[in-house]
């Protein structure tokens, strides 16, 4: 019988769309004996040629502003300028789009993709999906991937009719199987009626509401397509992360922009890079590689009972079980390195465990509380739950192995299902006109206590790396270069600027760069700017960073307006940068209909994105003549009018 088969594509920027995709490919082979060829999107013409593929599941995030991940900008490319509008007729295809409805172009790059297929004449076997991490990617993608596979047996099948395969075999088929794993629960009411007693109330690792149930639907289990062995080597295991793609450059400043008494600390950088190509503007983020903190990373070899292995040797190879075409060895774990430094430089071990670990987590548990608490966790039956203990709450691989002390997964597991540590994106606060060689970036210290599941106090991975590195270290870094959040070339283009907190970063990289132009270039007349600025601090006397910088420019006419709010100070009338918004509201409403102006915002999207939107919104519903607001809002954003540089 001819061997089903079907093209699936990813893209990711921070590796969730990755490691669905891959969770994919295991439920595709091991419960519908289906084969997954999986690519990145970027493999496009080298791997696979969509001309010859009939049936492709497409799953990507979006990022920057609605944009592609950086392993689907050629495949994007080439999807947008196609002309011929048939080249996809043959196609059968659905996409998962993974985004987060904070961002105003939510699910952008997939909703392109999906609509361009369309347009070249590919037909959609299943409908498309869009999910939300600002409310948990699973609640869209457990339903969505629970329907996937009966279409995409029924859509096999049709296309297969003239070879072996029928689609009366195909829907007795169908009928058989069991999207996922019904299991029976392994412990009986009188260990859940006992676990009750520890608690009235569900925690992360006691039961209540869903003691009763007596079937809990688990995800498939994944299976190990890699060997991963420790050697005990007298050689030295230090083969470093091959950081050819990015640029080296040295830290040779560290500032704190706060007063001491202020409750976030926040610091700012200056590196120095050594090569010339590196090319930047204001408005453009930088990628940084970081590290896992060592003490983090010696409590979990502790928990592993592996700490007196950290120095052996990892040796990854694929397993000689494995049958996924797709398995490749991991590239972000150097061949010769040691256990300590895989876990410490090229592993997440911070991000929360995603369910299909936890299901194997399951069988390395013996206690069987424990195996049951873990099962609800991972259940569908369980989503509510897993999104408020563990992905709510930030616990972390090794919160979870500590809430549940008979769980002794091998550290091979979590080499291979733990995700690649990712580089952290910073805003530029510099021009290159002042050092092209030099960056200028700002981040908030953040503590998060032991509470709330937590079992250990921790910081930022990234900005922990960053306050624990010396002065001179050499890090690595990469341009992400803004498409559209960018100065104007108009000079006279009024620019709403709003950012509060570090959100102001870009902005002191934008009134830097005019600055400097008016410095350097003949003609350039900081009268004809109009630029303003909405800051906000807690604290005008304890965190408003850049004051005398952002003073400075408002003196000499570079900044034209600067609007301060200061959430924590008694007596001052403007909390939120939403209440100076307003209060300026008659002259923004202005500035956004008649002149054009261009309003830009930046900022932790947790805390002000979708209030200043509303807004803005509202100023406008207020102050002016037009009726639809939702549409001129949205084009306001089409016609990049309106532009967000947010993260989480
Ligand atoms: C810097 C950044 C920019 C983002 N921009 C968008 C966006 O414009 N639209 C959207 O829907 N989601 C956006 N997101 C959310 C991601 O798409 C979402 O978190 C997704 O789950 C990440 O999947 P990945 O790990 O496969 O990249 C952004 C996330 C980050 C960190």
């Amino acid at each position: 019988m001819k061997k089903w088969r079907f093209l699936l594509g990813y893209a990711s920027e921070t590796g969730q769309s990755k490691s669905i995709a891959q969770g994919i490919v295991d439920i595709a082979s091991e419960q519908h004996k289906i084969c997954a060829d999986l690519f990145e999107l970027d493999e496009v013409d080298k791997q696979f040629k969509l001309e010859e593929e009939s049936v492709m599941v497409i799953i990507t995030s979006s990022t920057g502003d609605g944009e592609p991940p950086s392993n689907a900008s050629k495949f994007w490319r080439k999807i947008r300028r196609e002309k011929k509008s048939d080249l996809l007729s043959h196609m059968k295809y659905t996409v998962l789009g993974l985004g987060d409805t904070n961002y105003s172009n939510f699910c952008n790059c997939g909703r392109v993709l999906d609509r361009r297929f369309e347009e070249l004449g590919a037909s959609r076997f299943y409908p498309s999906a869009w999910a939300d991490d600002a409310v948990g990617l699973d609640l869209t993608i457990e339903p969505w991937l629970q329907g996937l596979w009966p279409a995409l047996k029924e859509t096999l099948a049709k296309l297969n009719t003239s070879s072996e395969s029928s689609i009366d075999n195909l829907s007795q088929s169908i009928d058989q199987i069991n999207f996922n794993q019904e299991i029976k629960p392994t412990v009986e009411r009188q260990l859940s009626s006992c676990n009750k007693l520890k608690s009235d109330e569900d925690s992360i690792s006691y039961s209540s509401s869903l003691a009763e149930l007596t079937t809990l639907t688990l995800p498939p289990k994944p299976t190990h397509s890699l060997s991963v062995k420790l050697i005990e080597s007298s050689e030295e295991s230090n083969q470093v992360l091959d950081g050819s793609q990015y640029h080296a450059a040295k830290l040779t400043r560290r500032e704190c922009l706060t007063h001491d008494v202020a409750i976030k600390p926040v610091i700012s950088m200056e590196l120095q890079l050594s090569e010339e190509e590196f090319l930047f503007e204001a408005g453009d983020a930088i990628k940084l590689v970081c590290a896992n903190d060592e003490n983090e990373v010696d409590l979990l070899l502790k928990r592993l009972e592996c700490l007196d292995k950290a120095s052996h040797r990892l040796e990854i190879s694929i397993s000689p079980d494995n049958t996924k075409k797709s398995t490749k060895i991991p590239a972000y774990i150097p061949p010769m390195c040691s256990l300590r430094y895989a876990l410490t430089n090229c592993i997440d071990i911070r991000s929360s465990p995603r369910k299909n670990l936890l299901r194997l987590f399951v069988d390395c548990t013996t206690d069987d509380d424990e195996k049951r608490r873990l099962e609800e966790l991972c259940s569908r039956e369980g989503s509510e739950i897993y999104i408020k203990y563990i992905l709510e709450e930030h616990l972390s691989i090794l919160d979870i192995l500590n809430h549940f002390p008979s769980c002794k997964p091998d550290v091979a597991m979590l080499i291979e299902f733990l995700s690649s540590l990712m580089p952290r994106f910073y805003s530029i606060c510099s021009s290159p006109l002042d050092d092209a060689r030099s960056i200028k970036f700002v981040y908030s210290v953040f503590n998060f206590a032991a509470s709330n599941g937590r079992t250990y106090e921790r910081f930022g991975v990234c900005t922990n790396w960053l306050n624990k590195i010396d002065i001179g270290t050499k890090v690595l870094i990469q341009t992400r270069i803004s498409q559209h959040f960018r100065l104007p070339l108009t000079l006279d283009t009024p620019l709403i600027m709003i950012g509060p907190g570090t959100g102001v970063a870009p902005f002191v990289g934008f009134l830097d760069h005019l600055y400097l132009s008016s410095q350097s270039i003949s003609g350039f007349d900081v009268n004809n700017l109009n630029t303003w600025l909405f800051y906000g601090c807690r604290h005008r006397e304890h965190d408003f960073l850049f004051q005398e910088q952002l003073q400075m420019y408002q003196q000499i006419n570079v900044l034209k307006h600067l609007f301060i709010a200061a959430s924590r100070e008694e007596g001052y009338p403007f909390r939120y940068v939403q209440d100076q918004l307003k209060i300026n509201g008659q002259e923004l409403a202005n500035l956004i209909c008649n002149r054009n102006a261009i309003i830009f915002v930046c900022g932790d999207i947790k805390t002000m994105v979708r209030d200043v939107r509303e807004t803005i919104a509202n100023i406008l519903r207020e102050h002016t003549e037009i009726t639809n607001i939702d549409e001129y809002m949205k084009s306001l954003e089409t016609s990049r009018r309106y532009l967000l540089d947010i993260w989480s």
